[in-house]
């Protein structure tokens, strides 16, 4: 201190405050770095206490966990949320249910067309909320995983236990809660190539199966199959079989190939798994990683497997289902046109990455594949092989069945029920028979009528409203038919159908157009025929017109390309020939101008032999000087000679110009 006190005097500076000064910065050092010890001491300390359970959002229990989180009250009463409109995450979605209940009454209301927005609350990022839960405090904190990428969350919930009983009994209940509110939905989860991983897509109410058409049968013996399998665990086990099930479905689009599997899907009570092949980024090391997290139970859907071969990966033509050492190798080295393909979208998949991925060690047991294509034809026979591809299933163009179908699914009908003279009641079917029905199930199929009535805006619809029948708004008012004549409008809708012709997808779209007008729908299916087989020649021939003019063009284009290549070439051999003419000339002018002597001659016979061409040029040149002269002085003999005596012939003229040539000639 003495030291600083010396050193400091002679600059002016008052010593006594900078000794203050210093004094308080160690003492403050001191404190902070005591106060930050005992902190971490103390954390450490509690957090021995507590049981800590993490929850990554790839995996089912993070879902079940936010789900029954979102359903907590005392989650209600957090005071740090993060606000969003988006909807994107399953938990949004259901999170938003407080802020539903306060807008129900406008839910229906559109603004500039679009559906209000919900507000949905979500638990913030790194903050931790408290929540009371059977007798014990949870900390639960959600965290970004992978802040860089933006995306994936995780959550940690912390507990002071003696053993994990609390945390297990939290999960089972998220769960339970989770399946109860999930039965109704279907979820869709799509694969996400830049993290490998699924990310869910949202719910979808569940279709039911009847809303599918099919040829007798089909969907039966579907239903039934995939039902079969799943109860098979342990018959597959016994047998050795990998227990996995693919199903093949192929046809016409708009065919209800899709739908099928959805509806499948809401029937066995099963999530749906969607992979994109052709997607960007897809490799075999993404698919093979995306194939070890399906969970089983589950419904595997590749959507138009054809497309994920637009590129040639095939492993041959002539392929068995075998994979061979060429071929597959061939599968896995691009063209130069599948490297273009890849550079552009990242895809590096193969048809044996493809194969592996499905049925490789990886791959998940129990889960049902199903596959769609338009072009059954381009698929390698390996990947359609049993095995891969148990059950095909063709899909057609609509049939007289289908459309009667499909249009009896369309409009809403009711059931009717007669009261008999002797007092009982039946119910009258279309095909003219009766069934008689208690009092108890009169009931319940008239109750079943007016919900139907109240559904499509029917007279029923605005009795009975709380609020009201202006509190009510139907965007349809439809008939609601009887079964007789639906029945009948049915049949005359299927009669009117050609076979095989349109699509059921084409089918549903006219019907929709005409959703509130089931009879005009049958009386003007005709003309809408009509129209339909014009449009469809019109819409041919102009592809047709432009796949012409394409083709046309790009030969125009080849030919245009290789005149250019051509006249390229010509242009590059002239000025190689040119150049080598100068380079040649230059070498010449170059040589010492004294006569050779007689060895050097015979040694420079060989380079003069080399510069023939050039030799015969510059001789040309020298022939036609001289003979130029020549012809000068012969010319001045002949005015000369005219002057005096007698015109030479002109003969004379042509043999002076031979002889002048000649001599040239002879003197070189
Ligand atoms: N057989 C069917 N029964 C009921 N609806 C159908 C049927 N076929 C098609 N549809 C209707 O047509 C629409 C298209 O059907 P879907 O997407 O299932 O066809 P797809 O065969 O999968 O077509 P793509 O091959 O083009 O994917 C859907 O809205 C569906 O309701």
């Amino acid at each position: 201190m003495d030291a600083l006190k010396t050193f400091l005097s002679p600059l002016g500076m008052n010593t006594g405050a900078i000794q203050d000064t210093l004094k308080l910065v160690v003492i403050g050092g001191t404190v902070e770095t005591a106060r930050r010890a005992s902190a971490s001491a103390w954390n450490g300390f509690v957090d021995s206490f507590f049981l800590t359970a993490h929850f990554a959002q790839e995996d089912y229990p993070y879902d079940w966990i936010m789900h029954w989180l979102s359903k907590q009250p005392s989650w209600g009463r957090s005071r740090e949320f993060d606000i969003t409109t988006r909807t994107a995450g399953r938990m949004q979605a259901q999170q938003s249910g407080d802020v539903e209940e306060e807008d129900e009454e406008e839910d229906d209301q559109l603004v500039h067309g679009r559906r209000k927005r919900k507000v949905a609350f979500m638990p913030s990022v790194d903050t931790t909320h408290t929540i009371y839960y059977r007798g014990h405090w949870l900390r639960i904190t959600r965290c970004k995983r992978y802040p860089d990428y933006g995306h994936g969350s995780s959550l940690k919930i912390s507990v002071v236990a003696r053993n994990n009983d609390i945390l297990k009994k939290l999960v089972l209940e998220a769960k339970r809660d989770y399946e109860k509110d999930a039965e109704h939905r279907v979820h869709i989860f799509l694969a996400d190539t830049t993290y490998p991983c699924w990310r869910w897509n949202g719910a979808r109410q569940k279709r039911p199966m009847s809303s599918i058409v099919l040829q007798p049968g089909v969907k039966e013996m579907l239903l039934a199959d995939c039902k079969d399998f799943l109860q098979s665990e342990e018959w597959y086990a016994d047998r050795g079989i990998p227990f996995r099930r693919g199903y093949l479905l192929h046809g016409v689009p708009g065919s209800g190939k899709t739908s099928l599997i959805h509806s499948l899907a809401g029937e066995l009570g099963l999530d749906i798994y969607v992979v994109s092949l052709s997607g960007k980024g897809m490799s075999d090391n993404t698919l093979t990683t995306l194939m070890g997290h399906v969970p089983s139970r589950c419904i595997l859907l590749l959507e138009d497997l054809d497309a994920a071969f637009t590129r040639g990966i095939s492993r041959d033509a002539s392929s068995n289902g075998t994979p061979t050492t060429t071929s597959a190798a061939a599968a896995t080295v691009p063209t130069s046109t599948e490297k273009k393909a890849e550079e552009s979208d990242g895809s590096t998949l193969s048809l044996s990455g493809l194969l592996n991925a499905l049925d490789g060690v990886a791959a998940a047991e129990g889960r049902l594949l199903f596959a769609t294509t338009n072009h059954i034809e381009r698929l390698d026979p390996a990947l359609s092989r049993p095995g891969r591809m148990d059950v095909w299933v063709n899909f057609g163009h609509a049939t007289k069945y289908q459309a009667e179908g499909i249009f009896k699914c369309f409009f809403p009908w009711k059931k009717e029920v007669v009261k008999r003279e002797d007092g009982t009641a039946v119910i009258m079917h279309a095909d003219g028979t009766e069934q008689e029905v208690s009092e108890e199930e009169k009931g319940e199929v008239e109750a079943a009528n007016s919900k139907v009535e109240e559904k499509n805006g029917g007279d029923m619809a605005t009795k009975n409203v709380p609020g009201g029948p202006s509190k009510r708004r139907f965007a349809h008012q439809i008939p609601v038919l009887s079964e007789t004549e639906i029945t009948k409008l049915a049949k005359q809708f299927g009669d009117a159908i050609p076979e095989d012709e349109l699509s059921v997808a084409a089918l549903q779209g006219y019907l929709l157009k005409n959703k509130t007008r089931p009879r005009e729908a049958v009386s003007e299916v005709a003309a809408w025929i009509v129209s339909e087989r014009e449009t469809r020649a019109k819409l041919k021939a102009e592809k047709e017109k432009k796949e012409k003019e394409e083709k046309e063009l790009a030969e125009k284009e080849k030919i245009e390309k290789e005149n250019k290549e051509k006249e390229e070439k010509e242009k590059e051999e002239k000025e190689a020939k040119e150049k080598e003419k100068a380079d040649k000339r230059k070498a010449k002018k170059a040589r010492p101008a004294t006569p050779p002597t007689t060895s050097e001659s015979s040694a420079a016979s060989s380079s003069d032999e080399a510069d023939n061409e050039e030799s015969v040029t510059s001789e040309e040149e020298n022939g036609k000087k001289a003979k130029k002269e020549k012809w000068v002085s012969v010319k001045k003999e002949k005015e000369s000679k005219e002057s005096g005596v007698d015109a030479t012939p002109a003969t004379e003229e042509k043999e002076v110009e031979v002889q002048a040539t000649q001599s040239v000639e002879v003197s070189e």
